[in-house]
């Protein structure tokens, strides 16, 4: 239930940075830094016109992606989603987006590239985790959750194709009024790792075409 009501005497989960102006090749926006206080996690807000108190605020929530955000990986979709998210809160005029230190479903770099291994091998992403010792999915949408608080945003339209980020939010109490497909083309490096995940994670790539790809 909405673990974020009613707590005044709660400790805070995170501090909160400075608000600089970050003028991007895909438009201005404001960049606000947070620090989780147990593990000294870093995750960035950049938010674009007034989005304080507001209904139905366009989000992304980004999951750290080093391979695709920073290096354009074709391995996954990470850094075009990344690029058009940017693009649609600029278009819109107002939005968030959550930029979360949770690397690899949130395993870490180290972990996520022995699973890579792993996959160049023939496992498929859902399985080199599990060979891992790891969950499928190791994330926790609690310190964006806390970050939308902080910034008084109660309900968002949430670009994802990940039904499990909508609950992951409505878990900690923000309203997903909706969610708005982020989908990219498939390539010849990524083709089977969508379809996986929309086989065995549930993500929602109905409109996609796979045929060039089998
Ligand atoms: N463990 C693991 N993590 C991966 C792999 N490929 C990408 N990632 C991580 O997965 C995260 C992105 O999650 P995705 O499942 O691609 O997509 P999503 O964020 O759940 O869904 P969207 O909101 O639709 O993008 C990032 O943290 C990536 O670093 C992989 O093969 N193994
Ligand atoms: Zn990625």
């Amino acid at each position: 239930m909405f673990e974020f009501q009613n707590r005044p005497n709660a400790p805070h989960l995170l501090e909160t940075g400075e608000r600089v102006q970050l003028p991007t090749i895909y438009g201005s926006f404001e960049l606000l830094p947070f620090m989780e206080i147990a593990t000294g996690k870093e995750h960035i807000a950049l938010t674009k016109g007034p989005v304080e108190n507001k209904k139905s605020v366009l989000l992304r929530i980004h999951s750290a992606c080093a391979t695709g955000d920073l290096f354009g990986s074709m391995r996954c979709d990470c850094g075009e989603q990344l690029h058009r998210a940017l693009q649609a809160i600029e278009q819109e005029g107002r939005g968030v987006l959550i930029y979360l230190q949770q690397e690899g479903r949130g395993i870490g770099l180290m972990q996520k590239m022995k699973a890579y291994k792993l996959q160049e091998q023939g496992v498929d992403t859902v399985d080199a985790n599990l060979q891992l010792g790891h969950q499928a999915d190791e994330r926790d949408y609690r310190a964006a959750a806390e970050i939308l608080r902080q910034l008084n945003i109660s309900q968002v339209k949430l670009l994802t194709n990940n039904p499990n980020k909508k609950s992951g939010l409505e878990k900690y109490g923000i309203n997903v009024a909706c969610c708005i497909p982020l989908l990219t083309e498939p390539n010849p490096h990524n083709a089977f790792y969508l379809q996986t995940k929309e086989k065995r994670m549930g993500h929602l790539l109905g409109q996609l075409n796979f045929e060039n790809h089998e």
